[in-house]
């Protein structure tokens, strides 16, 4: 993941003003302010004050001790740390950044710069104590600069704490207001304000952002305005102590990036472990309830009036706040306090009665049927959870909806029922995704007991759920891959479960005999017919033909004709399904008889002529004695093989949540509490969507649609019934552009999954790529040993055939929607290969709250480069 802004070196901070902020009590700031000052620099940003109470933030010594140590190579960005004021402080100043020229000129700079290395240095300012005094630390000022003075007037205010004597603000007169710092948003066009920093690593992907060194699975910490990433050993001198949180020194001051703020609080291990947990505490504090970092009240627009900061204080501190609020626009029903996004269903409730917003718009929700709910049309989704509350909704209705659920027809008095009383609703609540009130406090005189309660802790839980569907064509491999992600997060199969898939097995192996059965039949008569015709060529003797002896080495004995002729039978008839579980005990003898038969033997070792015969059939055959048993258990590996498990229909769904794992290296900020996210895998069949795949309309609230492709379809074909035929992947290009440009899904995340990469493996060195007419122009130029895997510089064929089919569809899928498309390469045979795809499609979904344009390139073509990156589309 990287952040890829318009491309300005970071390490020579781009032309924005030099940001003295506040620091709660760091003199070091006034100490800085004073020298601006004294040059008559302007001070253009605004100053944030952040929380007075707060202590400063501690950096632990060693800490600072490295900042020190390394000060000789810190020329371009302002470092500003201090220890705990609370204690004696030790303060510390950096020079400023070379480029700040612009700003202050160079000598300035320079001047500064030599003052600060000679005057408040850390090691200078080591001796130098700091009382918690505004005196005092205007005295250690004077101590540590020769120069400084302050007169509050003309240059700066040291605004005294309100808590007791401690110095805790310095402010400079002509900040703007601090409206002026806020970007206009994705969602706001406001006015134009200073520009936020932007971030750039010069191309160097998975690179720190200040010492450039590679190493994109090493945990960096972010800058929540820039989105610079540094590494552990750069984090401090990047964001000195941190005043509002985890900001470049150059950030400090700027609110954050709105696609940000869901990290507010939520640091990563590395900053723990750097920094230790009393500091990390007193950072993250900071960082969520300083001013600056604070949700814009102006970026809220409700009912469509745009919020102002008493509004926006009361709609977050009411017993039922908005949850995650972000900037947008919303919509509010005042009586129900039912709260959505303009356009779109409910999507909480929320306390009522609020004075916050115009009077509420018919079309908020984008209703579309004839019912009114206090003067907005409802969703159809509503619709049904007031028929499933059993009130009559015939005709053009207006209803009133309180607070406490009680509807009633507009301008009428009697109740027509009580909506959150009813389990009924609840649950359809849940189905729906819609919301449910969260306080049970509202339910004046409703007895909703623990049960109900529970009941709505899980309609809670499953909107929180992530929701990825998986799909593909046919044959592609999803139901491997849903079975092995049950194996893999461990969401055990039930005994009734394991008992059908038993079943499934054994019906599957019985198949796979029948079709060898039938291929014996053939071979036979083709011996025959040989036979026939040899003797013919080669007249006996007497010169007769003679007669051929017509059993041969395909024939079988009586007894097992007669089984293979019943097996045929049951098999064309349609039959085979329903003669289990009788089968496995009348006729396992049979097949052991059957597999010691010699015709049968030699039929087996010509299996590969057999083009019925599935893959699948190799790995249960040479067991098939073992598996027709009456005491066969099938194992994790028997069920992955099994082909027909999943409901092949239906829509299959399993729960689960990652466990803790190596693997986790694409953690940026890793969230503790991780492994209790929940994620639901929803599997449905091709031929379950429909015509123009019209039920995905079903999966409106999925969070990722993972598309699965398998590899090896490049050179397959079908033959429809006028023989005609079609390429496999271009088939498979198809439903991929048909789903792609449904509009149910015309917002949501696509991760590709190109599967069986170890059948492509096998199959690429006899059959080139370019069979399919799609990839006509894959002319990989080889060197070396083509066809081994290797290192990153010299890619197999494969993967360079892998490369050539994600290109293909990312182009493809950025054509049809101007979007990046994500992609997995691997085997879903293999438990390591699912997990891993499916833990990238977790972090798409991070990736997507944080609304990170994400940039790493497969321009080394390397297996690693292909396997679960993104590319820009070239
Ligand atoms: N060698 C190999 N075989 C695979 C892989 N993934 C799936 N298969 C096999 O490919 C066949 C089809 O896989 P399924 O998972 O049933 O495919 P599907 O998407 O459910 O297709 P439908 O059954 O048509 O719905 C099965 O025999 C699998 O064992 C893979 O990565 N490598
Ligand atoms: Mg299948």
């Amino acid at each position: 993941m990287e952040y890829s802004g318009p491309p300005v070196s970071h390490d020579i901070p781009q032309v924005v003003p030099i940001d003295i902020r506040l620091i709660p009590t760091a003199s070091v700031a006034a100490a800085r302010a004073v020298r601006l000052k004294n040059f008559a620099l302007p001070i253009i940003q605004p100053i944030v004050k952040s929380d007075q109470s707060k202590k400063n933030v501690v950096v632990e010594s060693n800490s600072v001790s490295e900042i020190v140590e390394d000060s000789s190579n810190f020329e371009s960005s302002v470092r500003v740390y201090s220890r705990n004021l609370d204690n004696d402080s030790d303060i510390g100043c950096a020079p400023l950044p070379n480029d700040s020229n612009h700003l202050l000129g160079s000598s300035a700079v320079e001047d500064f710069n030599d003052e600060c290395n000679a005057g408040v240095s850390y090691d200078n300012c080591s001796n130098a104590t700091i009382s918690d005094s505004k005196e005092s630390t205007l005295k250690s000022l004077e101590n540590s600069s020769e120069n400084a003075s302050c007169e509050g007037d003309e240059g700066c205010v040291v605004e005294p704490s309100t808590q007791g004597n401690r110095t805790s603000a310095v402010t400079f007169r002509d900040s703007p207001s601090i409206d002026s710092i806020y970007e206009e948003s994705d969602e706001d066009d406001h006015a134009v304000l200073p520009e936020r920093p932007v971030a750039s690593n010069d191309g160097k992907k998975g690179s720190c952002y200040k010492c450039h060194k590679r190493n994109r699975f090493a945990e960096k910490e972010i800058c929540l305005v820039c989105g610079a990433k540094y590494c552990k050993n750069c984090l401090v001198r990047a964001m000195g102590c941190m005043p509002e949180g985890r900001k470049c020194i150059t950030c400090i001051g700027y609110p954050i990036h709105e696609s940000r703020r869901g990290l507010l609080g939520k640091c990563s291990r590395m900053l723990k472990k750097q920094l230790g947990n009393d500091a990390v505490n007193q950072i993250m504090s900071s960082e969520v309830s300083c001013e600056v970092n604070q949700l814009p009240s102006y970026l809220i627009c409700v009912n469509g009036k745009p919020l102002s900061i008493g509004e926006l204080v009361m709609l977050q501190s009411c017993p039922n706040p908005p949850k995650k609020l972000k900037p947008g626009k919303y919509w509010y029903d005042k009586v129900s306090g039912f709260w959505g996004k303009d356009g779109e269903k409910p999507s909480q409730i929320i306390s009522a009665e609020m004075a916050i917003g115009y009077r509420i718009n018919e079309d908020a929700s984008n209703g579309d049927t004839n019912v009114l709910i206090n003067n907005r049309r409802i969703t159809k989704a509503e619709l049904w959870m007031l028929q499933a509350a059993g009130i009559n909704c015939e005709g053009n209705v207006h209803f009133w909806l309180t607070a406490d659920g009680s509807c009633m027809h507009e301008g009428m008095n009697n109740v027509l029922g009580l909506l959150w009383a009813k389990k009924r609703v609840k649950i359809v609540c849940a189905a729906l995704s819609l919301p449910y009130p969260s306080d049970t406090s509202i339910h004046d005189g409703v007895d909703v007991d623990k049960g109900a309660a529970e009941a709505i802790a899980r309609s809670l839980e499953q909107k929180m759920m992530n929701k990825l569907l998986l799909v593909g064509s046919e044959q592609s491999g999803t139901s491997t891959i849903f079975k092995q992600a049950k194996i893999v997060y461990s969401v055990p199969f039930s005994e009734d479960e394991i008992q059908s898939i038993k079943f499934v097995i054994q019906k599957n192996v019985y198949s796979y005999i029948g079709i060898l059965l039938e291929g014996r039949a053939r071979f036979e008569e083709d011996y025959l017919v040989e036979m026939r015709r040899q003797q013919a060529n080669e007249p006996g003797p007497s010169g007769d033909s003679g007669s051929v002896d017509e059993r041969n080495i395909y024939s079988l004995s009586q007894k097992l004709k007669a089984f293979s002729d019943w097996l045929l039978q049951t098999m064309i008839s349609g039959n085979l399904e329903f003669i289990f579980p009788a089968a496995t005990q009348m006729y396992s003898p049979l097949v052991e008889e059957l597999w010691k038969d010699k015709a049968f033997q030699a039929t087996y070792r010509r299996r590969n002529e057999l083009h019925l015969l599935p893959r699948a059939a190799n790995y249960f055959l040479d067991r098939a004695v073992e598996v027709t048993q009456m005491g066969y258990e099938p194992t994790q590996m028997d069920i992955l093989y099994a082909e027909g498990i999943t409901s092949s229909n239906g829509v299959a769904s399993v729960e689960f949540s990652f466990p803790k794992s190596s693997q986790d290296w694409y953690m940026e900020s890793p969230d503790e509490n991780d492994s209790a996210i929940r994620y639901q895998l929803i599997r449905v069949h091709l031929s379950s969507l429909g015509e123009n795949c019209k039920w995905l309309e079903m999966f409106e609230d999925v969070d990722l649609v993972m598309f699965c492709v398998s590899l090896t379809d490049y050179d397959e074909y079908y033959e429809d019934m006028n023989g005609v035929r079609t390429n496999k992947m271009v088939a498979s290009k198809r439903v991929f552009e048909s789903i792609v440009t449904h509009p149910t899904l015309s917002d949501k995340n696509f991760l590709l999954l190109l599967n069986k990469l170890d059948l492509l493996e096998e199959k690429i060195e006899g059959s080139p790529l370019s069979e399919c007419e799609w990839f006509e122009d894959f002319t990989p130029v080889m060197s070396g040993h083509p066809h081994r895997a290797n290192s990153n510089n010299n890619p197999s064929l494969a993967q360079r055939a892998c490369h050539h089919v994600a290109v293909k569809f990312k182009r493809l899928f950025a054509s049809l929607t101007d979007r990046k498309l994500f992609v997995s390469v691997g085997t879903g045979l293999e438990g390591e290969s699912v997990d891993r795809a499916l833990r990238y499609g977790r972090e798409i979904l991070r990736w997507n709250d944080e609304m990170q344009p994400v940039n790493i390139s497969m321009n080394d073509s390397s297996c690693e480069s292909i396997t679960n990156t993104i590319e820009p589309i070239t």
